[in-house]
């Protein structure tokens, strides 16, 4: 079984890029009014309305993400992005499963992966089909076409994941989103 739409490409930043990215996110500010500590850049989300606000601009795109983005864009993924979510999960935190805006952001939506792996979950809502996906720390995760706009994506709140050898202990991970902002 294969998520139509879902890419994962392990490895696509080198262990040292990656605790470089994870080093300059520790240096940012984080927005812990969620359950989840977020940091937003670009635009920023609001996920009381749902939709990509004005009102409350975000920082600009970070200096330190220049490097992935010129990658994203001279590899042919995206559009350059113009929006950053960074989300962290301690141990038992998770995202409960979703489709992206649909209109307020744009075909790819490309995340990277630092500090510990974790199981994202893919669910179709019509078939109940599901697929699991390891994201290790350094891997991109890029979302596309079915994955993008009909499956449902999801990280369960639990402080392991299963494995062929026994259950692994989840610790900190922090993901770095990033979008385009569809006009209009
Ligand atoms: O943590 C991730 O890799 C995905 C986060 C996510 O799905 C989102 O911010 O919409
Ligand atoms: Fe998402």
């Amino acid at each position: 079984m294969t998520v139509p739409g879902l890419r994962y490409i392990p490895d696509w930043l080198p262990a040292a890029e990656t605790a470089r990215l994870l080093a300059a996110v520790d240096t940012a500010e984080w927005d812990d009014t969620l359950r989840r500590r977020v940091q937003h850049y670009g635009h920023r989300y609001d996920y009381g309305s749902r939709r990509v606000t004005t009102t409350r601009p975000a920082p600009p795109m970070p200096e330190w993400v220049t490097g992935v983005l010129d990658r994203l864009v001279s590899e042919g993924h995206m559009a350059r992005p113009d929006q950053l979510i960074v989300n962290e999960y301690a141990p038992g935190q998770g995202i409960s499963a979703h489709v992206d805006h649909v209109s307020g952001f744009g075909p790819v939506v490309a995340s990277i992966s630092t500090g510990s792996r974790c199981d994202m979950d893919f669910t179709h809502p019509g078939t109940g089909a599901k697929q699991t996906v390891t994201l290790d720390p350094g891997g991109l995760c890029l979302m596309t076409g079915e994955a993008r706009y009909t499956w449902r994506h999801g990280i369960a709140a639990r402080r392991t994941d299963p494995s062929r050898h026994g259950r692994i202990p989840r610790g900190r991970r922090v993901s770095l989103t990033f979008r385009t902002v569809a006009a209009g």
